[in-house]
């Protein structure tokens, strides 16, 4: 349920009416966040989920740059904290996300990026009611090796690895042709301490979902392999009309 002041939308069937004389019968909707350390697949698989269950994908990461471009206040600030390599702080990350969030009322999403506190979930929970949490765990050698491989391209986020789907043209982006990057804190020595870092932040946010009963862990080394069970997972979870959200009905 979004709790928007006394308002409350979803996980019902519910209907509304509109204003050229249709009811919006508004499908059962899903809200899901996908947790992990650094490379442990979140963006494909997002992006695979996305595609497959038509669900509004949400990246915490991609709301930051979105408000730094815009230049707002909330992204002036953070800009700020991502310059020294750090966290955005809570109240800030909570002022971008959850208004945005707030707007999402008619739509099925997955969140990848957030929460990353424990402060960030709290907040989660008093704005939605989530109905699930993937939580990847993936071998500190394969994050190693994958983090080593990857090269981004920063306007989209679109993200490519050199050995498991690689550009069509090396080192540039398929839709756009511009040129592909790779971040600093991807390279092995940055990478233990975003690791550690990760546990411990993820630690308790893990606890509290599991003890909501919501959490699905998937543990593995290739996405190809994991990806089949978030698959059915999934399927059993989200009914097929959510696929388009809402349906326009004919009043009676
Ligand atoms: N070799 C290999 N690379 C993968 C696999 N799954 C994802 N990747 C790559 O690993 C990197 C990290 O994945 P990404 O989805 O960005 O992880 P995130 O940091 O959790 O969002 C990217 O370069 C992906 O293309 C896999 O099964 N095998
Ligand atoms: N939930 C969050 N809490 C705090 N800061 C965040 C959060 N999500 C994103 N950020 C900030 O935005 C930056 C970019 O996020 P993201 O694209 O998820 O990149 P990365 O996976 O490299 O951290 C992060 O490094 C962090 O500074």
């Amino acid at each position: 349920m979004l709790r928007n002041g006394t308002a409350s939308v979803r996980n019902d069937t519910d209907t509304v009416r509109g204003v050229a004389g249709y009811k919006w019968r508004m499908a059962k909707l899903f809200r899901a966040v996908i947790m992990g350390p650094p490379g442990s697949g979140k963006g494909t698989i997002s992006e695979r989920i996305a595609q497959r269950f038509a669900l509004t994908r949400l990246s915490s990461g991609d709301f930051v740059r979105e408000n730094i471009a815009a230049n707002t206040d909330a992204g002036v600030l953070a800009k700020t904290y991502i310059e020294r390599g750090l966290l955005v702080p809570d109240h800030v990350m909570t002022r971008l996300l959850l208004p945005r969030l707030e707007e999402m009322t008619r739509h099925s999403w997955l969140m990848d990026g957030f929460p990353r506190t424990l402060a960030q979930a709290k907040a989660l929970n008093s704005t939605c009611d989530l109905d699930l949490v993937i939580s990847l765990n993936i071998p500190y050698e394969t994050l190693k090796e994958r983090l080593s491989d990857r090269w981004i391209h920063p306007a989209s986020g679109r993200v490519y690895n050199m050995g498991f789907n690689p550009p069509h043209v090396q080192g540039r982006d398929d839709i756009s042709g511009e040129p592909l990057i790779q971040h600093d804190d991807d390279k092995p020595e940055a990478l233990v301490a975003r690791l550690r870092h990760y546990k411990d932040m993820a630690k308790p946010i893990i606890d509290l979902y599991k003890s909501k009963g919501i959490l699905h862990t998937f543990s593995g080394t290739e996405t190809d392999r994991i990806w089949p069970y978030i698959n059915s997972l999934l399927s059993t979870k989200i009914p097929s009309t959510s696929q388009t959200d809402t349906q326009r009905i004919p009043m009676p």
